[in-house]
């Protein structure tokens, strides 16, 4: 398609190309980042017994304590009875025995040595029965579902898993990405460039975006305006990927190459050219597999990438990005006729590049205002914010 579409056309295009992924098993430490397939169940209650808050002491408030009878600490199985008017010193996550329901930490006794035994001189505070125990299933009965299938695998869910014995979770399926940047004018970083050169910054670019989303791209090469020498390296990003993502050589330049060699493979575009600033020419293939060729202005990059191709990732795993909203700044003035992707820093301040190529202006974006072309932009107080970093 060469007309340009507006960017709902483009979103349902997208949804309408991304599969259901496939699942794979990984070790603990390693599913973080990825999106949980199968729920996470309690395999016991939670806490298993019942627990010790605090270093001090466990006595049954029914007879006040003024002996105590020895040491209770964490990984001791339960003691044997208490006798009256006695207390276990208790450490804190030891199972507080069935005869006690009070702990008082030491902070609230003092204890004076006598004889074999330390004798509880006083009790400083007021205690409450249940005090500083927690409760054996308060957190969670057994079987109950502890994470949902669909969550993102962060540091909690680990733990989570780790307490009912999982040493691997099962997770969506990761998409094999591919990554070229092109141009003859792109030099590599470590180079020394002639004043008519650019060192290459797209491609760090999203190899970080992708890094910071959990994804490490397989594929990572810079392409130059020479279709012979290009021609080999797109068509194996192809064969070997499920998502190809491309930056630069996608507008209507003389060398401008990727468009006529990925046809080369996959034929015309699903969509080339959205109504949008920066971005307009944005080119889309449905594959297999998935190509995003993102026009090759830094800002515009970082933008589309932003917009399009992380919440497609997202919903390739498996999992629904949510894109929450934001009152228009003051004083916005939409486009007409394209939908301005207007960065943000994190406090929400506006970061107006003067052109696409400013790529030092959007320092510090932490994501993109989609703003509605003017006269349609109505609802300026839900203008939906696109998050570089969604997590
Ligand atoms: N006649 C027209 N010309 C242009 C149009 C148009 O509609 N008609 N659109 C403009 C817009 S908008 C954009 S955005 C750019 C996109 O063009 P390309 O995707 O072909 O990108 P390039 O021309 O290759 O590069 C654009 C710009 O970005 C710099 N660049 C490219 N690659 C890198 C890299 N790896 N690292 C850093 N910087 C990079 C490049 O040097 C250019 O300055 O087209 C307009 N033209
Ligand atoms: O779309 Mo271009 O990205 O405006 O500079």
């Amino acid at each position: 398609m060469d007309d340009p579409i507006t960017p709902a056309e483009a979103d349902a295009i997208i949804a309408s190309s991304l599969w259901q992924p496939a699942t794979d098993r990984v070790s603990l430490v390693e599913a973080v980042g990825r999106t949980l397939t199968r729920a996470i169940h309690a395999d016991r209650d939670l806490p298993p017994y019942a627990r010790a808050m605090m270093d001090g002491v466990a006595f049954s408030s029914s007879s006040p304590p003024h002996w105590i009878q020895g040491l209770h600490a964490a990984g001791d199985p339960p003691p044997t009875a208490l006798s009256a008017e006695h207390a276990w010193e208790i450490m804190t996550g030891a199972c507080v025995p069935a005869d006690c329901d009070t702990v008082v930490p030491y902070e609230d006794i003092t204890l004076e040595p006598q004889g074999e035994e330390l004798q509880i001189l006083q009790i400083l505070e007021t205690y409450e029965p249940g005090q500083y125990i927690h409760p054996t299933g308060s957190d969670a009965l057994s079987g109950e579902v502890l994470v949902p299938a669909d969550r993102i695998i962060g540091p909690a869910e680990i733990a989570i898993a780790a307490s009912v014995g999982l040493t691997e979770l099962e997770v969506a399926a990761r998409p094999r990405i591919a990554l070229i940047s092109s141009g003859d004018e792109a030099i590599p970083v470590a180079d020394h460039p002639q004043p008519w050169q650019i060192r290459r910054s797209n491609g760090p670019m999203l190899e970080a975006l992708l890094r910071r989303a959990s994804h490490v791209p397989r594929l990572v090469r810079h392409v130059p305006d020479d279709a012979d020498v290009a021609r080999d390296d797109l068509h194996d990003a192809l064969a070997q990927s499920d998502l190809v993502i491309l930056c630069g050589g996608i507008s209507k330049g003389k060398r401008d190459l990727i468009r006529p060699l990925l046809e080369e493979k996959l034929g015309p575009p699903a969509f080339h050219g959205v109504f949008q600033r920066p971005g307009k020419p944005l080119a889309f293939w449905s594959g297999p597999p998935l190509v995003f060729a993102l026009p090759g202005n830094p800002v515009s990059v970082l933008a589309t990438f932003t917009r399009y191709v992380l919440p497609a990732l997202s919903q390739l795993e498996g999992s629904d990005l949510q894109v929450p909203t934001r009152p228009s700044p003051p004083e916005l003035q939409p486009l007409p006729h394209l939908t301005w992707l207007l960065a943000l820093d994190a406090a929400g301040n506006p970061l107006p590049p003067r052109n696409s190529g400013d790529f030092v202006s959007i320092s510090g974006a932490a994501g993109f205002l989609e703003v509605p072309p003017a006269p349609d932009c109505t609802d300026r107080l839900h203008l939906r914010f696109f998050s570089c970093s969604p997590s």
